[in-house]
């Protein structure tokens, strides 16, 4: 049975992280259980955490581990020993299979006694499973938590958070939705992506819909071409046999990226609810026209291959540009230029919306580059303009200058949240806005599952690049040939941050 959105956050509340043992939960998963304890968010009189894995250790063993990885937010270097030291006793551990009853019936027994202590006259529970695991073994654990761990309390309620990748084509992300359907309602499964909880991700409606100054901008009339850019300064060392299994695509182009496209493409949602956003999403996921052959350049950085764990004659791609054509009224001939890449020059994600040229120009702007809006993710959050004004002097000079809002200044006492922080809590809240719904994530795959095919049968090559560069060159000849028109000769000088 499923659950009314936005349900109440009362009664006891066991978060079990599943797969305890590994990267995500170590890196990601407990860290922001940290911080949201830390803040308040969830509280040690209400709240017990179980990590469950099949790793045999001690509650103390996967404390110790973790110690090291709960690191202090901007401003509470202070306090952090004590915060660590109240936050880490509420972890208990259970070991156990993945598809075996022993082990979920000890986890069950755990939880009850837990419950039992808080809830001795009965009040609601409410169980938050996280599963930070390889999908193969999605399927026996949900069976598993359906089996014997759900709440049995009156008024509570049962979550499963589960991760990406949610299948590696249209076909087994069916399959893999259909089993975990057959088990959950879709009010119960929230399928996490992290690119939605970033703060300048979750900014986009707000700046879209609450500015006068973009709806009128916001459409081909005006825009050139929107480049979403996602790199890394790093290969894939150490995640090679999983990498390699996945390709960039599968791992940021199909999720992150499109998920942001959504955000900036999408019309405005009746409102806020989560279910009017999604819908909104679904549609405009519903016009991407299929990729066209001549429009992708996929590539794979020198030395990939030196990984043991990866085959030497693998096509994967660890980089990959593509354009995605939205068919409406809205998007029609602007090209969205979706672009990833592993071990390049640089490490940024951001969003760059060019702006076309100006009609009847009469101070010869075309040398100066086009008005260009940037939202870059990370690092560094900032939202800037790019756009030409008269260079200070007597002459009459034009020059490329910005309008910028760079959150290191402008915020400089806010410590931004974690993307799964803010995700963490919404699980716990109830609201699913930013998690992935059903229907959406089939989209997603239809849209990228045909080039998919081809790349795994090698109908598409892999051309090689040069760590620490941009990519193929194509990539950079594709952007150009579909409309995007590089700067030249721009230099940003960044504001000091003074004393007022
Ligand atoms: N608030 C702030 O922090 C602000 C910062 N700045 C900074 O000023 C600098 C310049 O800003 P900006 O012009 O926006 O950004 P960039 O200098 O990063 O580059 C502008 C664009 O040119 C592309 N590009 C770079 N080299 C090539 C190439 N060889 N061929 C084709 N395309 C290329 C980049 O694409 P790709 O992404 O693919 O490399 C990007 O889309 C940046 O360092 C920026 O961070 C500017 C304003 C405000
Ligand atoms: O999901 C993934 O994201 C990370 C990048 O996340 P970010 O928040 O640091 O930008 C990427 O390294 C990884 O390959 C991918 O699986």
């Amino acid at each position: 049975m499923g659950e009314p959105a936005l349900s109440e956050e009362i009664g006891c509340l066991s978060i079990i992280v599943l797969g305890a043992s590994g990267d995500l939960a170590k890196k990601k998963t407990f860290p922001a259980l940290f911080h949201l304890h830390r803040q308040r968010f969830i509280e040690s009189h209400d709240v017990h955490i179980f990590g469950y894995a099949r790793s045999k250790m001690s509650d103390d063993d996967l404390r110790n581990r973790l110690r090291g990885y709960l690191t202090p937010c901007k401003g509470c270097e202070e306090t952090h020993e004590e915060d660590v030291s109240k936050f880490l006793p509420l972890i208990k551990y259970v070991s156990g299979p993945y598809d075996a009853d022993e082990g979920f019936l000890s986890l069950d027994e755990e939880i009850s006694a837990y419950e039992m202590s808080k809830n001795d006259k009965g009040g609601p529970s409410r169980r938050l499973f996280y599963l930070a695991l390889p999908p193969s073994v999605y399927p026996p654990v949900c069976k598993m938590i359906k089996k014997f761990c759900m709440n049995k309390s009156k008024g509570g309620w049962t979550r499963v958070v589960v991760e990406k990748p949610f299948g590696k084509d249209l076909n087994s992300s069916e399959a893999l939705s259909t089993q975990i359907g057959e088990l959950f309602d879709e009010s119960q499964i929230y399928r996490i992506d992290h690119y939605l909880g970033k703060e300048l991700v979750q900014n986009l409606l707000v700046l879209r819909f609450a500015n006068r100054l973009f709806m009128p901008l916001w459409n081909h009339d005006n825009i050139s071409n929107v480049q979403i850019v996602f790199k890394e300064d790093f290969g894939t060392e150490g995640r090679g046999g999983y990498f390699n299994e996945y390709g960039i695509i599968r791992d940021i182009l199909q999720n992150h990226l499109l998920q942001v496209l959504c955000l900036v493409a999408m019309e405005k949602p009746v409102s806020l609810k989560p279910e009017h956003i999604r819908d909104e999403k679904v549609k405009v996921l519903q016009s991407v026209l299929p990729i066209k052959d001549d429009e992708v350049v996929i590539g794979q950085y020198e030395g990939y291959t030196d990984d043991p764990t990866v085959p030497k004659d693998s096509n994967t791609p660890t980089f990959a540009t593509m354009v995605l054509r939205i068919h409406n009224e809205r998007w029609e001939g602007v090209p969205f230029i979706l672009k990833a890449g592993k071990s390049m020059k640089s490490r940024k994600a951001e969003i760059r919306v060019q702006f076309k040229d100006v009609p009847g120009d009469i101070f010869n702007l075309k040398s100066k580059g086009r008005n260009e809006f940037v939202i870059r993710l990370q690092p560094s959050e900032a939202i800037y303009m790019k756009l030409i004004v008269k260079e200070p002097g007597l002459e009459m000079k034009t020059a490329q200058s910005e309008l910028d809002l760079s959150y290191r200044q402008r915020y400089q006492e806010v410590a931004i949240p974690e993307a799964y922080e803010r995700l963490i809590l919404d699980t716990i809240r109830g609201d699913q806005q930013h998690f992935v719904r059903r229907d959406e994530l089939k989209v997603a795959w239809e849209i990228f599952t045909p080039l998919l095919h081809k790349i795994d049968n090698n109908e598409v090559q892999s051309l090689p690049y040069k760590r620490g560069s941009r990519g193929p060159e194509q990539a950079d000849k594709l952007a150009e040939k579909v409309g995007y028109v590089q700067t030249h000769g721009y230099v940003w000088i960044p504001p000091t941050v003074s004393a007022v």
